[in-house]
């Protein structure tokens, strides 16, 4: 067990940053504190490491956990799914909720209830792309998800999963009635029934656990594997930082998104430089107008001019194609170490 005492007293005056401790995101995210020089040396098995060059303690937890504690501010800053903090939101609303209907909650409370998790999103990471889809047996008798209702449902995302559900039912019994459906009220009546497993939820199905799931896809082949097939999508998530409502240090939270945007960039684009007469300049700028404008430079040489322009990855084969064609000569594409707005 991590002993926490040992570094708790260390912890003063340092932003609490929450970091993924394993599954999909945890490599992502290291690269992403590497590249923004969050420097530190995490002990065998602690979950607590002190970043030397800055006031910061890395907290290691599971991604799942993270909105919880950055939504209550235990925790500053923290990366994590879209989806689970939307899950996370969606528990806090449902327990809120449930708590008006019994009659227990106070005017304060109800308050809070409207800020959901407390989680706000500083930016989108551009890593951890997948989405939340409701999936039953390809060949079975379930072909859209209210032929679900009333039936079995295996989801690690229950607050989510039991969200969707009791929308659909409300939808369903406002149709049948023309009353108006009251999806407020859900915690005490949802007829579909959510098992929640904490993993291999694709199983579900094929072990008569479920009728069908609600879990994450992203290329699909553990759905295929399964023998599943998506019938509607719950969320679209990716990668995130969230940071609480009242970060001990505003500041400092600012300079890390800043250095995190930086990298972001740097992943996202390369340099592209090129030689080309000065006469197709205005049209070479149409086909790579770079993120504000190219740099140029004349060159020893009469009517030439050296172009340095940031072009995204992803188009820079065609945009090099493009620019032979219009005469560039001399094109150099360089990885983008860091950068800043
Ligand atoms: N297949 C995937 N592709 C991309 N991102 C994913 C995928 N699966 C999960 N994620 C993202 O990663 C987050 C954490 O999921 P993951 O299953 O890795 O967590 P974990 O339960 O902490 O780890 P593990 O499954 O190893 O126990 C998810 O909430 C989602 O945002
Ligand atoms: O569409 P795919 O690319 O196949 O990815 C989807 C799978 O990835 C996640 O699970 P993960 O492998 O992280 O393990 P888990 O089932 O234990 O959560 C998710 O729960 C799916 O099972």
């Amino acid at each position: 067990m991590a002993d926490f005492d040992s570094v708790g007293t260390s912890l003063e005056g340092r932003l609490l940053f929450a970091v993924p401790k394993k599954g999909r995101l945890n490599q992502a995210a290291l690269n992403l504190l590497e590249g923004a020089d969050i420097q530190f040396r995490r002990e065998n098995r602690l979950d607590i490491a002190l970043v030397k060059n800055l006031p910061i303690a890395l907290i290691f937890l599971p991604a799942a956990d993270i909105p919880t504690f950055v939504g209550e501010g235990q925790v500053d800053l923290g990366i994590t799914g879209w989806d689970q903090v939307q899950e996370h939101d969606a528990g806090v609303r449902a327990l809120y909720r449930a708590r008006r209907f019994s009659g227990e909650i106070s005017p304060e409370e109800d308050v809070q209830n409207e800020r959901g998790s407390g989680c706000e999103t500083v930016l989108d990471l551009g890593f951890g792309g997948c989405k939340l889809q409701v999936q039953v047996p390809e060949n079975g008798i379930y072909n859209s998800p209210k032929d679900l209702i009333g039936k079995n449902i295996g989801t690690s995302f229950v607050h989510l999963a039991q969200k969707y559900f009791a929308d659909l039912e409300a939808e369903v019994d406002s149709t049948k009635t023309q009353t108006g459906g009251q999806p407020e009220e859900f915690t005490n009546k949802l007829r579909t029934k959510i098992i929640e497993l904490s993993g291999s939820v694709e199983a579900a199905c094929a072990l008569g656990v479920a009728d069908g799931i609600v879990d994450l896809v992203e290329s699909g082949e553990t759905m295929k594997a399964a023998g599943l097939k998506p019938i509607d999508t719950v969320v679209e998530s990716s990668a995130i930082l969230i940071k609480s409502q009242k970060p001990s240090n505003p500041e400092l939270v600012e300079l890390i998104a800043q250095r995190i945007r930086g990298v972001i960039t740097a992943h996202k684009y390369v340099l592209c430089q090129y030689n080309i007469r000065r006469s197709t300049l205005v049209e070479a700028s149409k086909i790579a107008p770079g993120k504000r404008a190219p740099t140029v430079t004349s060159l020893d040489e009469e009517g030439w001019v050296a172009v340095s322009v940031m072009v995204e990855k992803k188009r820079i084969a065609p945009i090099m194609d493009e620019l032979s064609k219009m005469g560039a000569h001399d094109i150099l594409v360089l990885d983008i170490k860091n950068s800043r707005d």
